[in-house]
């Protein structure tokens, strides 16, 4: 992994589809560039659960009371982000299967969206984003956007190494989300689409920042 270049207030964008990387690519490139990294689906992920345990019905003027009662913050460590309610650690609780269900109906509310993208841009540069829309909606001016796929057989294998859960409903529920996060994600014209399937985690790593660099020596 190249030392850190001495970067300028850089943006690095990385959308993709549900376990297609990003989190993972975002993290070591974040590391190896000695800037932080912006986790936007931690924030959606957080709304759904404070929604949920609120009782909610996830409409939007339910899910912004619940956020707005209890203000919540992103902490953006490369290492990994947390999300804070209060002196309240979120993280831990952001990837159950009930937020994973309710994530794609709290993520198409224009308030929760605005929301989310109001705490993104809160953050200075350099950093990297990662979601589904960062180069396109959140941060179109990025110089450096990469948007990563791989097939649902894949990304299902890959969740099945972390989740006690039968493959081919991992990927049914994959394909699913997929369709409901559809219109956030389609990859930014001048973003560098990278398909992750015959690449090893340090392969994509290793591509954005060959790339990455490169912008930077403009
Ligand atoms: N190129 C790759 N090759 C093999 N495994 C990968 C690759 N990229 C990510 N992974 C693994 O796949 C799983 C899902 O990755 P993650 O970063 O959580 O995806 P996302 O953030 O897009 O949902 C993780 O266990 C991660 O370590
Ligand atoms: N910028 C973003 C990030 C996530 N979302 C939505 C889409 C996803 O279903 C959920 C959760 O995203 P997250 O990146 O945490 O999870 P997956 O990579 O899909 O496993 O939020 C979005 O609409 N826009």
């Amino acid at each position: 992994m190249p030392a850190s270049p001495s970067l300028p207030p850089l943006i690095v964008t990385i959308d993709g589809v549900a376990a297609s990387g990003k989190s993972s690519v975002s993290s070591g490139v974040a590391r190896a560039l000695g800037v932080p990294y912006l986790s936007s689906g931690l924030l959606y992920r957080a709304a759904t659960l404070l929604g949920l345990e609120a009782g909610a019905d996830l409409s939007e003027a339910a899910v912004l009371e619940a956020l707005h009662t209890h203000p919540v913050r992103l902490e953006p460590l490369a290492q990994g982000n947390r999300v804070w309610q209060g002196e309240r650690d979120l993280t831990a609780d952001l990837h159950s299967t009930a937020v994973d269900h309710g994530v794609s109906v709290v993520a198409v509310l224009p308030g929760v969206r605005e929301w989310v993208n109001a705490q993104l841009r809160e953050v200075a540069p350099p950093f990297v984003a990662e979601g589904r829309d960062m180069g396109t909606a959140v941060f179109p001016q990025a110089p450096a956007k990469f948007y990563l796929t791989a097939s649902p057989r894949v990304r299902a294998g890959r969740r099945a190494q972390e989740r006690p859960e039968d493959v081919d409903a991992i990927e049914a529920a994959l394909i699913r989300r997929d369709e409901l996060d559809r219109v956030q994600s389609a990859p930014a014209p001048d973003a560098v689409v990278i398909d992750t399937g015959p690449l090893d985690l340090a392969g994509v790593i290793g591509a954005i920042l060959e790339r990455v660099v490169a912008v930077d020596q403009g």
